[in-house]
């Protein structure tokens, strides 16, 4: 793209090659081909470190920018123009010369519940199995259901189905924006309401990433911003990032626009669910990261400081 007068005559997105990522980035093709009929809109696919490193959990390889540095590459050396993320997996600091220049509207952004026995979290047995590998839904499940086994899980989406399937745990938890998008939706059985477990911060939205440097590329992908959403995942990823957010910390964050105001709810606990805290925080949609900013004080005012100590020092010894 060499204008910002003239639509490019090609847009490249980089993307990661999972079946939820390509869905992720054909769904954005779609768009922008639709918003610049004289672009040709091409999609790049390549595979992380992230995507390659299968059997450790996420918290233990180092997080969430495993995930997003070969687009990045790919940008940096002009093979790619943008690239399309899970907006929850991108990192609360920006790497070094990478924006979030749009938020698309969020899809379901709540857990979703999946078993092939149960028809809901309420239901499983004491001792049932339950797989996730993500630290903020093992603190909920650990906290308010210590009856059940919990068992790691990670892989791709269709890998964790099919472990679920090859009778390896009574029941799954999965984001269920992913399902839906991949057109697996009879596969949830229920979904966790916010008061059960509040999503990740930016569950459901996706961000799209460009170079600081090339304005005229943020200008172009503008037309995908929500801004609704958007003010809501700034939100929640200002709090997140004043608690020093990451997958290592069990932590939910979730916003709503309510009767116009913007109503952010948040937790941080321990990864055994022994300590908790949460609390709630509404004011000015505009007011998005300093309302982030308050919540995550109210929660330090409760003791999140030491729970977040309590992480640093159990990390520290891994
Ligand atoms: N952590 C992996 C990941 N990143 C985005 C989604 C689903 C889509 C979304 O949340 O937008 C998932 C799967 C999951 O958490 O079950």
């Amino acid at each position: 793209m060499d204008s910002s007068t003239s639509t490019p005559s090609r847009i490249v997105i980089a993307s990661r090659e999972s079946r939820l990522a390509m869905w992720q980035a054909v769904h954005v093709q779609g768009r922008l081909a639709a918003q610049f009929p004289q672009s040709q809109v091409e999609i790049l696919g390549m595979t992380t470190q992230g995507d390659q490193i299968l059997d450790k959990p996420l918290a233990a390889i180092g997080g969430k920018g495993l995930f997003i540095k070969e687009l990045e590459v790919a940008m940096q050396e002009g093979r790619a123009d943008l690239a399309v993320h899970s907006l929850k997996d991108v990192p609360m600091v920006m790497p070094e010369g990478f924006v979030l220049s749009a938020i698309s509207a969020r899809e379901t952004p709540f857990d979703a519940f999946v078993s092939n026995k149960y028809a809901a979290l309420d239901d499983l047995p004491a001792g049932a199995v339950i797989g996730t590998s993500s630290l903020r839904r093992e603190s909920v499940l650990r906290a308010r259901y210590p009856q059940l086994v919990i068992k790691s899980l990670r892989g791709n989406l269709d890998t964790r189905l099919r472990k679920l399937d090859a009778g390896e745990y009574d029941a799954i938890i999965l984001a269920a924006a992913g399902l839906i998008r991949l057109g697996l939706k009879e596969r949830i059985r229920s979904l966790l309401t916010p008061e059960q477990s509040l999503p990740a911060p930016g569950q459901g939205a996706l961000g799209i990433e460009t170079p600081a440097d090339r304005p005229e590329t943020a200008a172009l992908v503008a037309v995908l911003n929500d801004p609704e959403t958007a003010h809501c995942v700034r939100a929640e990823r200002a709090l997140s990032r004043a608690l020093g957010g990451s997958c290592q910390v069990p932590l939910g964050g979730y916003a709503i626009f309510d009767n116009g105001q913007l109503w952010l709810r948040g937790f941080v606990a321990t990864a055994d669910g022994k300590q908790m805290v949460s609390a709630e925080v509404r004011g000015a949609p505009q007011d998005d990261e300093a309302l982030g900013l308050q919540l995550a004080d109210m929660l330090r005012a409760q003791g999140a400081d030491a729970i977040l100590a309590q992480l640093a020092h159990a990390s520290a010894g891994q």
